[in-house]
């Protein structure tokens, strides 16, 4: 019998269970059977998360910046100590494969570690006066106690970039994690908790998402919130941050065009794509979603994504060999069958998948649809779940136009041995992030974020840091 973990609340450093307080169920993706009871704070549990994020702050942000990088090491350390317990109660919920789980842990530790030592660089800059006898400097200053609000799909990474940047710069944190996948965040918590992390620097909280948002985000203590989900949401906080001009990082949604011109390796090309665009059953902001290939090496790309769509070995994650696992919630199911519907109705294709499989979970068969234009919804909708639509073009001006043609901007890539053509279409897609013959674009030391409806601001990289800290201009006589 696989355990899960026991879900609490951690608010000004205690574990707070569900007794007397509201709960809902906590589902098993591969069985969508429910696995345990998820506390909701209630009014009073969120007012004592503000109020100890609030009290925290003027301590946290006066420790040097030293002694918050030992903290969060130790941090860093206990999570990839519990790599095994925080990966099997990360797949339970999630339903990723294990081995995706391991790595995910693995790499949201690094962002942790990264933060600690970046922390220890915000040095500010002397600038050369004008004013004889005036002195200049620009220094850094935390913004203040933040809101953080993530979603399921990256249950240990998207948390660990936010606690990671906020705790390194000197910021307090109420965190609301998706309630889909709370025992992974819990986890967490009791990491720093271990790690000695002074109470009411973070706090996890649970409950109906748009009434923890908008009771958070209403509290004058709040100055910054930073947001990972859909754009429709990234768009409703930020008019709830108006009010007081709170400061904002969105990380939202994308629709990431890979450009496949016929002069690469095709086969190897397609192989590398299907793999990256089945990862987590795609339910990744920067998959690559929207296969633009050039037509001479179109119908030798679709042949090769297929079969190795068809040879992916579905099941739950935690057992051996599976390379994809069940959708993460029942809405991604509807939303899968809603796109197909779409691309049969069109007359499109539907080369392998397009529907559920097997009797019990949310399991979605890896999907590779052709013969639509750029208007069905597949090409228009982020996916955000296992079906591929893949497309022709003919030449570069054409592609460059339709690869740009949505409001999204997070991820983009392309594919060709002409350097010339590669340093061309990189300059051309609009994106804040670019692959160019690569589909890894996410390092904890590189920025990670987007343009356009893709959100504003980085995690990850200086600019992750940056994101939590205000800039203070001194001229001194
Ligand atoms: N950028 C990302 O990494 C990312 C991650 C997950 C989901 N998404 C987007 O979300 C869509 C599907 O996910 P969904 O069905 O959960 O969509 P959704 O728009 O209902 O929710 C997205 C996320 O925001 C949270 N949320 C919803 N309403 C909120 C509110 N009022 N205040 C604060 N948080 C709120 C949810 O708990 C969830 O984690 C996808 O199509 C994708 O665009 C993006």
């Amino acid at each position: 019998m696989t355990t899960y973990t026991a879900l609490e609340l951690f608010i000004d450093g205690r574990f707070l269970s569900g007794q007397g307080r509201v709960t809902e169920p906590v589902f098993d993706p591969a069985t969508g059977r429910p696995i345990a009871d998820l506390p909701h704070a209630s009014a009073a549990d969120l007012d004592a998360a503000l109020d100890a994020a609030a009290r925290a702050f003027p301590a946290w942000s006066a420790t040097t910046a030293s002694e918050r990088a030992k903290v969060l090491r130790r941090a860093a350390d206990l999570i990839r100590a519990r790599i095994e317990t925080i990966a099997t109660v990360m797949t339970l919920e999630q339903g990723k494969p294990v081995a995706e789980s391991r790595g995910e842990i693995a790499y949201a530790a690094d962002v942790i570690e990264w933060y600690a030592e970046e922390g220890r660089r915000t040095y500010g800059r002397v600038v050369p006066s004008r004013v004889p006898g005036v002195a200049m400097t620009v220094t850094h200053e935390p913004v203040g106690p933040v809101a953080a609000f993530t979603p399921w799909n990256f249950p240990a990474l998207t948390p660990c970039r936010k606690i990671g940047g906020a705790l390194a710069a000197g910021c307090t944190l109420v965190l609301k994690a998706a309630e889909e996948v709370p025992g992974t965040a819990v986890e967490i918590a009791r990491a720093f908790a271990d790690a000695g992390l002074p109470a009411g620097v973070l706090n996890l909280v649970f409950g109906k998402p748009a009434e923890v948002s908008a009771h958070l985000i209403a509290s004058p203590a709040i100055r910054k919130v930073s947001f990972t989900g859909s754009t429709a949401i990234g768009k409703h906080l930020m008019a709830l941050c108006a009010h007081d001009l709170k400061r904002t990082t969105m990380e939202l949604g994308g629709h990431g065009p890979v450009v496949v011109f016929d002069d690469v390796d095709v086969e190897a090309t397609a192989e590398l794509a299907a793999t990256a665009k089945y990862r987590n059953a795609g339910q990744v902001c920067i998959s690559p979603t929207r296969f633009f290939v050039q037509e001479a090496a179109y119908d030798r790309f679709v042949a090769r994504f297929t079969d190795v769509a068809k040879g992916l070995k579905l099941g739950a994650g935690l057992k051996a060999g599976v390379q994809m696992g069940p959708l993460a919630n029942p809405r991604r199911i509807q939303a899968m069958e809603a796109i197909v519907q779409d691309v049969r109705d069109r007359g499109g294709k539907v080369e392998t998948g397009g529907a559920r499989r097997g009797n019990a979970g949310w399991f979605y068969a890896p999907t590779v649809v052709t013969g639509i234009g750029d208007d069905a919804l597949v090409m228009t909708e982020e996916p955000f779940g296992p079906v591929a639509p893949i497309v022709p073009f003919a030449d570069f001006d054409e592609v460059v136009r339709r690869a740009n043609s949505l409001p999204y901007g997070l991820a983009a890539y392309a594919f060709s041995t002409s350097a010339r053509r590669i340093a061309d279409i990189g300059a051309a897609l609009k994106a804040g992030m670019v692959g160019l013959n690569t589909l890894a674009v996410s390092n904890p030391e590189t920025p990670f974020g987007g343009v356009r409806d893709s959100g504003h601001g980085q995690e990850g990289g200086v600019e992750g840091l940056q994101a939590y800290l205000d800039v203070k201009f001194t001229a001194s006589a």
